[in-house]
C-alpha cells in the first residue's frame, strides 16, 4: 500500500471475523502488519445443522481485539478502519435490537452461521423456479446463502422473528453498521449472497416468486437498498459510542466491507512477485488464483469479462476487485475437516500428550510423524490404500450438491497414531483433490490458472501447502505476510481513509508480497 508522497506514520486497522476467532490487525501504510491480536467467537450448534452465532458477543470480541493491537499508538495516527466477516445472517428488529433465530426464542443467538444448512427446503424450491438470478450462482443456489435462510425464518418463526424483524445483516455489514449507524450495505455482501446485480440491482420478480416478496413491498429497506463499493467511506466515520468501544477516536473513516475470503484475496492476489522466477511473473492477474482456507476454503479468481461454471458462485461483478469479474469456487469444510478426523479419532488424545510434550501443534506432530513412517518413499504414497471423499458437509463446488457425505475407504482394524496420521495425510490429500477439481472446472469454463496464492490458517500448515502444489501441479505462493486476511481489511481501511484514491491503487502499491 505504500505510496511515496504519505507520511510513514499513518496506521490502519483491519478487523477479521471469521468462523472460530475474531483477529484484528494494525497495518502501516506499506501494507506491514505491526500488531495482531486474537479472541475466540461463541457458536451454538442447537442441532444438527443448526449453526447460531451471537452479534453482540462477535462485536464485544471486536472491541477486545482492536483495543489490544492499538496499544502504545498515537490514536491520531490512526486514519482507518475495516471489517472483514463471514457472510452469516445477522437478524435485528426495528430498533436494531437482536432477534431470535431459534425456537428456544433466545435473542442472544442472533446469527445463522454461514455453514448452517438448515434451509434445504427452501433452497431447493428456490432451485426449482429456475429463476434467472440462479445464473450468477454457479447455476445452483447454495443452502448457505441468505435468500433460503430468509425464507426459513419467515416459514419456522413468524411471530418470534420474521414479523417483528427491522433489518437482516450481512455480517461484514453489521459491523460496519455498527461502528458507523450507517446501514448501507456492501456490493460485496449483496452481490454475493443476496442476488444483488451491480448492473441491474434487485430483481423484484426473484423475490415474488421464492414467496419474499415483503422485501419488494418496502423497498428492500430491511435487506438494503443503499450499497456501496467495499472501501468506500461510511457516513461520518466511527461514532462517539463505537469509538469507545474499540478504543480509538470517533470519526476515524470506516470502510464498507467485505466477506473474509474476499478480503483474502484482495490481500494476496496482487502480490508482488518479481525475482522469484514463478510463471506468473508477467503474467495478468486473472492468471492467479486466491485460495483462502480455514474452517472452510474458497477459491476465488477473477476476469475480465464473465465466465459461467457451472457449480462455482459468480459471476459476480466488482465483488472483490473493482472492474473484474469474480468466481468463487470453495469447499464448506476444509480445516474443520481436518480438525474432525484428527479429534474423532481414537489415538487423538496420545497425540496431544506428544504434541504437548514436544511444545508443537497437533498438526506439526503429525507432519513430522509422516515424515518418520514414510522412511524413503515420497510421503504421499503413505496412502495408497485409504481414500477421504471429503463432501462430509456436502459439496459447494463445482459439483453444487448439498446432499453428498464423506467417506473413508481402506479402513483397517488398527487405530494407532500411524493410523491417525495417515488419515490426516487422506484428509489433506482429498481437499487439495478437491481444490483441483474446482481449478479444472473453472478452467473448462474459459479460466486459465498458473499460480495458487494461499492464506488462511491451513496456510500454515506446510504438509497442506505442499499437497495443494503435488497434487494441482501448480506453483503455490505464500505472502510474507502470514495474516493476509487482516491486510485486505486494513486496505478496505486505507481506501475509506482517502490516502489512496481506490482499492486497485492500494493493491499496486503494496510493497510486500
Ligand atoms: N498452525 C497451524 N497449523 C496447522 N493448521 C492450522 C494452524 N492454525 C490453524 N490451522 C487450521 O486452520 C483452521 C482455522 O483457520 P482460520 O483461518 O483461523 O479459520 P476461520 O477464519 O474460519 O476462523 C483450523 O481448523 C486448523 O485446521
Ligand atoms: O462463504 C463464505 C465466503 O464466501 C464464508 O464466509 C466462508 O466460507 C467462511 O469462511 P472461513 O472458512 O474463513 O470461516
Amino acid at each position: 500500500m505504500s505510496g511515496g508522497e504519505q507520511k510513514p506514520e499513518r496506521y490502519y486497522v483491519g478487523v477479521d471475523v471469521g468462523t472460530g476467532s475474531v483477529r484484528a490487525a494494525l497495518v502501516d501504510q506499506s501494507g506491514v502488519l505491526l500488531a495482531f491480536a486474537d479472541q475466540p467467537i461463541k457458536k451454538w450448534e442447537p442441532q444438527f445443522n443448526h449453526h447460531e452465532q451471537s452479534s453482540e458477543d462477535i462485536w464485544a470480541a471486536c472491541c477486545v481485539v482492536t483495543k489490544k493491537v492499538v496499544q502504545g499508538i498515537d490514536l491520531n495516527q490512526i486514519r482507518g478502519l475495516g471489517f472483514d466477516a463471514t457472510c452469516s445472517l445477522v437478524v435485528l428488529d426495528k430498533q436494531f435490537r437482536p432477534l431470535p433465530v431459534n425456537h428456544e426464542e433466545d435473542s442472544h443467538r442472533n446469527v445463522i452461521m454461514w455453514l448452517d444448512h438448515r434451509a434445504v427446503s427452501q433452497v431447493n424450491r428456490i432451485n426449482e423456479t429456475k429463476h434467472s438470478v440462479l445464473q450468477y450462482v454457479g447455476g445452483v443456489m447454495s443452502v448457505e446463502m441468505q435468500a433460503p435462510k430468509l425464507l426459513w425464518l419467515k416459514e419456522n418463526l413468524r411471530e418470534t422473528c420474521w414479523d417483528k424483524a427491522g433489518h437482516f445483516f450481512d455480517l461484514p455489514d453489521f459491523l460496519s453498521w455498527k461502528a458507523t449507524g450507517v446501514t448501507a450495505r456492501s456490493l460485496c455482501s449483496l452481490v454475493c449472497k443476496w442476488t444483488y446485480s451491480a448492473e441491474r440491482g434487485w430483481d423484484d420478480s426473484f423475490w415474488k416468486m421464492i414467496g419474499l416478496e415483503d422485501f419488494v413491498a418496502d423497498n428492500y429497506s430491511k435487506i438494503g437498498n443503499q450499497v456501496l463499493p467495499p472501501g468506500a467511506s461510511l457516513g461520518n466515520g466511527l461514532t462517539p459510542e463505537a469509538a469507545r468501544d474499540l478504543g480509538l477516536l470517533p470519526g476515524i473513516a470506516v470502510a464498507a466491507s467485505l466477506i473474509d475470503a474476499h478480503a483474502g484475496g484482495l490481500g494476496v492476489i496482487g502480490a508482488d512477485v518479481k525475482g522469484h522466477g514463478l510463471v506468473c511473473e508477467g503474467q495478468p492477474v486473472t492468471s492467479r488464483l486466491a485460495v483462502i482456507c480455514g474452517t472452510s476454503s474458497c477459491h476465488m479468481g477473477i476476469s475480465k469479462d464473465p465466465i459461467f461454471v457451472p457449480g462455482v458462485w459468480g459471476p459476480y461483478f466488482s465483488a472483490m476487485v473493482p472492474g473484474f469479474w469474480l468466481n468463487e469456487g470453495g469447499q464448506s469444510v476444509t480445516g474443520k475437516l481436518i480438525d474432525h478426523m484428527v479429534e474423532g479419532h481414537a489415538a487423538f488424545p496420545e497425540l496431544q500428550v506428544k504434541a504437548t510434550a514436544r511444545c508443537q501443534s497437533v498438526y506439526a506432530y503429525l507432519n513430522s510423524h509422516l515424515d518418520l513412517i514414510k522412511k524413503a518413499q515420497p510421503v504421499g504414497f503413505l496412502t495408497v490404500d485409504l481414500h477421504v471423499w471429503p463432501d462430509f458437509h456436502g459439496n459447494r463446488s463445482p459439483l453444487a450438491d448439498l446432499t453428498l457425505k464423506g467417506m473413508v475407504t481402506g479402513l483397517k482394524l488398527s487405530q494407532d497414531l500411524d493410523d491417525l496420521a495417515i488419515l490426516y495425510l487422506a484428509t489433506v490429500q482429498a481437499i487439495a483433490l478437491g481444490t483441483r477439481f474446482i481449478i479444472e472446472a473453472m478452467e473448462a469454463a474459459g479460466h486459465s490458472i498458473s499460480t495458487l496464492f494461499l492464506c488462511g490458517g491451513l496456510s500454515k500448515n506446510p504438509l497442506f501447502v505442499q499437497m495443494h502444489a503435488d497434487i494441482t501441479g501448480m506453483p503455490v505462493v505464500l505472502s510474507q505476510e502470514v495474516e493476509s486476511v487482516l491486510v485486505g481489511a486494513a486496505i478496505l481501511g486505507a481506501c475509506a481513509s482517502g490516502d489512496f484514491a481506490s482499492v486497485q491503487v492500494c493493491l499496486s502499491h503494496r510493497a510486500r508480497p
